[in-house]
């Protein structure tokens, strides 16, 4: 589906909302668009609702309202032809631990009802570096070996969606980093990727857009680059030698804030700006005869944005 700004949303959500059987509403209002090829990391808290809305997406959850198109079926009235656009790679990883890689990947492209394909299951094994394990039983294999085995069962009926629920749980990081690899050669060959974690690095690392989902809303998508902007910014704070009251008008700056009872002036400033104002702050503070101790400087990183995005009332 081509939207009106030329963005070409490979699923697209509109009013969804769920309420369990419990009466929990567990999503509240979601309109989300995913756009073809890209890589999308869903982040938010436990039980924020990022299982719901991908089994709902998936069609394993039935949604209480709204409509959900796949690859243009809709997930509710179209399900088989909206399952087979996609792959799911779910937290657990529940395989057979008797049966081959080879037969765990190939039956689970007959589950789809699509015909046998020798070839593309060894392609898919050699691009997962499967290949060589491919009669190994998976009670055999490496916990990182059986997450691949997972994203090749899930990539064995060909979708062009593929969702990765929390990938790299419990991976130490050379895996995780084989992961991202992984997940960048698929995103390359066509497919679109959207990924839950816990890891805020993980999205820094790979996405193209972050969606931030706290109790049941979705609170914020953005491209990863502007967030990556507001993460360049840096806090100076001046320990003053005597606390401020207020802060002086000549110094009434949107960028200034007074903490610490008036003790510490905190200045944020844009780390990647060519200028950063703090020499103009400094002259203006001496002019205004405020003196300091000292000054330090932090940076917000996205784990800041994130925590403060999810604890501010909604
Ligand atoms: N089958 C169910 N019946 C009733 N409530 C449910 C059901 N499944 C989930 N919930 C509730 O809905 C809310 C959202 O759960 P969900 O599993 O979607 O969150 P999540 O963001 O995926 O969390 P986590 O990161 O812990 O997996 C939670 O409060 C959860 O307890």
């Amino acid at each position: 589906m081509v939207r009106g700004d030329g963005v070409t949303s490979i699923i697209s959500v509109q009013g969804l909302t769920k309420t369990y059987a419990s009466g929990h509403q567990a999503l509240k209002r979601i309109d989300l668009d995913i756009r073809q090829g890209e890589i999308f990391a869903l982040l938010g808290p436990n039980g924020a609702g990022k299982t719901t809305l991908i089994s709902i997406i998936c069609g394993i959850v039935n949604p209480s309202q709204g409509v959900i198109l796949a690859d243009g079926h809709d997930v509710v009235r179209d399900y088989r032809a909206a399952r087979t656009k996609i792959g799911l790679v779910p937290q657990e990883l529940h395989t057979d631990a008797f049966e081959t890689v080879w037969a765990t990947v190939s039956f689970s492209r007959g589950l789809f009802g699509k015909p046998r394909n020798d070839a593309l299951i060894e392609q898919i094994l050699r691009d997962l570096s499967l290949w060589d394990k491919k009669d190994s039983k998976i009670m055999a294999l490496s916990g990182g070996m059986k997450r691949r085995v997972m994203i090749a069962k899930a990539l064995s009926h060909e979708p062009t969606i593929l969702f990765l629920d929390e990938p790299t749980a419990g991976v130490d990081v050379e895996l995780r980093r084989d992961m991202w690899e992984m997940v960048r050669k698929l995103r390359e060959s066509g497919v679109t990727i959207i990924l839950t974690t816990h890891y805020i690095e993980e999205a820094e690392e790979m996405a193209d857009r972050i969606g931030v989902i706290n109790k049941g809303e979705i609170i914020l998508v953005e491209d990863k680059t502007v967030l990556m902007r507001k993460l360049g910014k840096k806090q100076l704070t001046v320990h003053l030698k005597a606390p401020l009251a207020a802060l002086p008008a000549a110094l009434a700056d949107a960028s200034l804030s007074l903490a610490n009872d008036g003790a510490d002036l905190v200045y944020t400033f844009d780390a990647q700006a060519d200028d950063t104002g703090i020499a103009d702050l400094l002259k203006r503070l001496s002019e205004q005869g405020i003196e300091f101790k000292d000054l330090k400087t932090d940076q917000s990183s996205l784990e800041d944005i994130f925590v403060s995005l999810v604890r501010a009332p909604q």
